[in-house]
């Protein structure tokens, strides 16, 4: 079509007479008018039409939205081909063949994990297993923590230093004896009672690398893998001799079996059955202990306190008075003190604290100091602390332990 109307082909001779040259434009005018009608309505059309589309995209980022929000379940990738990919569901090993979008496909291959719905469609790519494993467990080559920062708990050292630090260190008494080491130290009390701290002195100790993994993250964030996480959990201890594994909330993995029978029940159940069967074909004077967790002792399964798998059962409480003195000295070690501190004193009036609670006061004390510009931290500021922590709003979990 002409831009201007100089380039218009006129629909007529220039020598035609003047009435035919007229009827000519009027007829021509007819055409482009119908024309024009004609273009209109296909505009419409064509609105109409991509109003409709504009709904179904928001309709499908809807549904692709909530599909994303919906529980997913972990599966590989075991091959793929035109029909789309097969895929092999974590946990029950079920395999099915499902869809895969133009778009997924560029980033699939046999061996990649994929988190799919209800209906086996997969959703997205999931990270590499490594990436989950560094979530999951927590490695440290040999922490800094020496029984010296450990305040109270002499009995429950000694047990845990027996159980766990002998056969690492002379494995001969035990083999002299004749006797099998305890495999398993269970640690229940309530929270911030220096559990985690014992099972890092002890790796510390013995030089072994210390591995820690929650039971609650096993089970919670990565559905259908738990069983495997505790394969490779154990797997990662092995290439780390001589190695401490502390299994923290072990009654995540590990509780009483419940009546009902849904998916997620029975996916803790293999977990739980995972973590037996590792604990029982362990050998036992291989370079690795192991330490579990936990501040519902009433909830664990008896399954797992059978012996020959946690057989050493350790309460740790909260701290007495002379245990609360101690911790207060550990954690102000470092702390510019006023003459007038005195713990004796402070651990009188802090009872029913935990060792994390009596940690929190320090720095609380400490804060007062600096808010009014000094550098010395005073009793009052332990006073004021104190009484701050047993205010707050906060709940204080320690507390509501049973
Ligand atoms: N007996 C203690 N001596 C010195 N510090 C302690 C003691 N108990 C707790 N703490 C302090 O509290 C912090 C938390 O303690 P820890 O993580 O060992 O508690 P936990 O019993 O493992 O708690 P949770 O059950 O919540 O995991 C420690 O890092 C330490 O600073």
């Amino acid at each position: 079509m002409s831009d201007t109307v100089d380039d218009v082909e006129l629909p007529y001779e220039e020598g035609e007479p003047q009435q035919e040259k007229i009827e000519a434009l009027r007829e021509r005018l007819d055409v482009l008018e119908e024309q024009n009608e004609e273009m209109r309505d296909e505009l419409l059309d064509a609105n109409a039409e991509n109003n409709k589309y504009q709904q179904k995209l928001e309709r499908l980022t809807h549904e692709n939205k909530k599909l994303k929000q919906s529980p997913l379940f972990v599966a590989t990738v075991q091959e793929m081909n035109d029909r789309g990919a097969i895929i092999k569901q974590h946990g029950n090993n079920q395999e099915a063949l499902t869809e895969v979008t133009e778009e997924l496909r560029e980033d699939l291959e046999p061996g990649a994990r994929v988190a799919v719905n209800n209906s086996l469609s997969i959703v997205k790519r999931l990270n590499d297993e490594a990436d989950v494993r560094a979530q999951v467990m927590q490695v440290e080559e040999s922490p800094s923590v020496g029984y010296e920062d450990i305040g109270g708990l002499e009995d429950q050292l000694r047990e845990v230093r027996e159980t766990v630090e002998l056969p690492m260190e002379n494995p001969d008494l035990f083999d002299n004896v004749g006797i099998q080491p305890p495999s398993g130290v269970l640690l229940y009390g309530p929270p911030g009672t220096g559990k985690t701290m014992m099972a890092k002195a002890v790796a510390a100790q013995t030089d072994a690398t210390f591995i820690k993994m929650a039971g609650s993250e096993l089970v919670h964030k990565f559905i259908g893998e738990g069983a495997k996480l505790v394969r490779d959990l154990f797997q990662v201890a092995r290439d780390h001799e001589p190695a401490v594994v502390f299994i923290d909330e072990i009654d995540a993995i590990a509780s009483k079996r419940t009546d009902s029978k849904t998916s997620g029940d029975a996916e803790v159940q293999r977990t739980m059955m995972q973590l037996l069967s590792e604990m029982d074909g362990f050998d036992e004077r291989g370079d690795i202990r192991i330490i579990a967790a936990t501040n519902r002792f009433d909830m664990l399964d008896r399954a797992i306190l059978r012996p020959g798998r946690f057989d050493r059962l350790i309460e740790v409480p909260k701290p007495d008075e002379v245990g609360r003195t101690k911790i207060f000295e550990i954690h102000t070690r470092g702390m510019n003190l006023a003459d007038d501190v005195d713990f004796a004193t402070l651990a009188r009036e802090s009872e029913e604290l935990s060792g994390a609670d009596v940690k929190a006061v320090t720095t609380e004390a400490g804060m007062y100091a600096i808010r009014d510009d000094r550098t010395e931290v005073t009793m009052s500021d332990f006073r004021n602390a104190l009484e701050k922590l047993d205010h707050d709003d906060e709940p204080d979990i320690s507390r509501t332990f049973a």
